[in-house]
């Protein structure tokens, strides 16, 4: 990429959060009900909200304070008071109250407002946390730890063998976070930590619950456990200890059909007394507030995740929040280093307890050391465009490919896409299995940032079916035809079919249907009719894509930057890949992405690192 190459920029910086009409309802709905008749006051509630519905948990007033905004309506630009007037007329408002005081949006101190819901969740959930981070696990036999973790740990060659510092963290406190990017080997790690709590825990067997966000992300982590329980150097009662089940967080927690409120909370908490949550940073603030809830007293809690990867599509950015370690005190180094003989410096602060929870994996042993995506997930996480585009351009990496295009020019896209889906759609027409049929439509998938728009995720669907009735594979005007995927977009308890569930259409003994396969591996066929809402799915947005992994992953740009498009998309999209991604769009706009500094910290991460209100 040249540096000449014209940075591509949005209309109007800074723009009004994205956010459905419900959140601009539920505004208005608030403004009329607290007869509130100042328009600074009435657009900030208005931020607020949109901001929560566009993935944010606060409105931080500062980004808009003293600016000039452009209603998405196309009414009159609004001019926004200075922080500390807009303040005072928030002050004033009686829709408004400081922290602790019961009105429906709290303003803190570090000019954040909040809608009270989130406000309420976030003070919750830092508190629980810290206590469980202050928590220290008692109990632990240091010498047989030490005998464990180096039975367990002894086929690593990594130095240091952060997988077994991870481990003797897990063990040594009752709250831990592990993140690592793909194939750090987190579920290798996890795996060994049971059973080493199970060793700790002598002859009475531990209650384990295995947990993800989706159901795919839920038997990812299934099959990964199981397979790994097989290479174990451990007794076989503290193998058979190990689950060979996980299931999404929703069922795990007790999910009710039409109810936000789960039958698992702090008056009937889950009958567990480990719980291990992988892909942990795709779940919200709101999700985490009642997980940490539900747990008991004496419960433990291994989140697994990579903080590097998008946050959760609903408000708040837990995880990351989570991972902003200060390195381990003093004490609980040496402790640490005891317990796995593994050299570990402490910090030279004096860090909170919860620095003592947090591992890190770093090494990974999916992409080799000239592994084209490894090296390109590196540069984007580092925020450098030019050495990553320097990447891709070169082209020496056989599982990277950079086709540069004009924001509108996707005609060879249907076709590259046909190239990509020629093994499924084979699978289609041979009338094969419908689990092998799924596998290989997980072979392949088109990636976007937006859902909507020309090089949105409808639009690339829409132009791909195109292709497909000019092949007389479906009629113009037919939903349903064999190989149509489909994603579930609400979810539907009774079927058992989650949001982001994919399934594929098959005709198959003289009948069409849709089969999914679970969390446990079960595959089940409906008839279209019966689903929940859904779409077609030859692309998909990133963010649906967390938690899933591809063969080959085919990013698509959107034709300009986009505040959606940012460092952490770019590396989840490409991390989604196994042996090939391909980007394609305007090197300007990968550029601006990969340059996009990464969000500030939430309340969250103020309460938990730095005490805060
Ligand atoms: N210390 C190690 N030495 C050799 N191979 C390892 C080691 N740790 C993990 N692996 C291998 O690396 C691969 C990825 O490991 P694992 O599934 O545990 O990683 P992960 O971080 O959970 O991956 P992801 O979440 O991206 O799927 C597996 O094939 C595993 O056997």
């Amino acid at each position: 990429m040249s540096a000449e190459t014209p940075a591509v920029k949005p209309a109007v910086p800074p723009p009004v959060p994205e956010g459905s009409p419900l959140g601009r309802q539920f505004a208005a709905y608030l403004c009329r009900l607290g007869g509130e008749d100042d328009p600074a006051v009435a657009w900030a509630v208005r931020l607020a909200c949109l901001a929560v519905a566009g993935g944010q948990v606060c409105l931080r007033l500062a980004d808009y304070a003293g600016t000039t905004i452009l209603p998405e309506d196309g009414t009159d630009p609004v001019e926004l008071p200075a922080l500390a007037e807009w303040q005072a007329r928030l002050g004033r408002s009686r829709l408004v109250g400081p922290p602790g005081q019961f009105a429906p949006l709290i303003l803190d101190t570090g000019s954040r407002l909040y809608l009270a819901r989130y406000w309420n969740y976030e003070r919750k959930l830092a508190e629980r946390l810290l206590d469980l981070a202050e928590s220290p696990a008692a109990g632990i036999d240091l010498p047989r730890l030490r005998a464990d973790l180096d039975r367990l740990f002894a086929h690593n060659r990594e130095i240091p063998d952060r997988q077994k510092l991870a481990a003797a963290v897990a063990v040594l406190r009752r709250f831990c976070v592990i993140s690592g990017g793909p194939g750090t080997g987190k579920t290798s790690t996890v795996v060994r930590i049971l059973a080493a709590l199970q060793a700790q825990a002598g002859d009475r067997p531990l209650r384990i619950a295995l947990a993800a966000p989706t159901g795919k992300a839920a038997a990812r982590v299934q099959e990964a456990i199981r397979n790994q329980k097989q290479k174990l150097d451990c007794p076989d009662a503290l193998r058979a200890a190990i689950p060979d089940t996980a299931c999404t967080l929703h069922r795990l927690l007790g999910a009710r059909p039409d109810s936000v409120y789960f039958r698992h909370h702090r008056d009937n908490p889950l009958p567990v007394d480990v719980a291990v949550v992988d892909e942990a940073s795709m779940i919200d603030l709101a999700l985490m507030a009642k997980l940490v809830d539900a747990l008991p007293e004496h419960a433990r809690l291994i989140l697994l995740g990579d903080k590097d990867q998008l946050a959760a599509v609903e408000a708040g950015s837990v995880f990351g929040d989570l991972c902003a370690s200060q390195g381990y005190g003093l004490d609980f180094a040496a402790q640490l280093r005891e317990a796995s003989g593994v050299p570990v410096a402490s910090s030279d602060m004096f860090p909170p307890a919860l620095s003592n929870c947090v591992a890190l994996l770093t090494h990974s042993h999916r992409f080799r050391e000239d592994s084209g995506i490894g090296a390109l997930a590196r540069l984007v996480n580092e925020g450098r465009p030019k050495p990553a585009l320097d990447l891709l351009n070169k082209g020496d990496h056989a599982d990277l490919a950079f086709v540069r295009e004009r924001g509108k020019q996707v005609q060879d896209l249907a076709e590259r896409m046909a190239q990509g889906y020629a093994a499924y759609f084979a699978a289609v027409d041979a009338e094969a299995e419908p689990r092998e049929t799924l596998r290989a439509f997980d072979r392949f998938r088109v990636l976007t940032a937006h859902r909507e728009g020309g090089r949105g995720a409808r639009g690339v669907n829409r132009q791909f079916e195109e292709r497909l009735w000019a092949q007389r594979r479906l009629w113009p005007g037919t939903r349903w035809y064999a190989g149509r995927p489909v994603i579930v977009t609400r979810n539907d308890y009774d079927l058992r079919l989650f949001n982001g569930d994919i399934g594929v259409a098959l005709f198959l003994e003289g009948e069409l249907r849709v089969y999914f396969e679970d969390a446990d591996g079960r595959v089940r066929g409906f008839a279209p009719g019966r689903l929940p809402e859904h779409e077609t799915v030859y692309a998909m947005t990133v963010h649906k894509s967390q938690g899933s992994e591809f063969d080959e992953v085919l990013l698509l740009l959107p034709e300009a930057e986009s505040p959606v498009l940012d460092r952490p998309l770019v590396y989840t999209a490409i991390t989604r890949a196994r042996h090939k991604a391909e980007i394609r769009g305007l090197p300007a706009v990968l550029e601006g992405a990969i340059k996009s500094s990464p969000r500030p910290s939430s309340g969250l991460g103020e309460r938990l690192w730095r005490g805060g209100q």
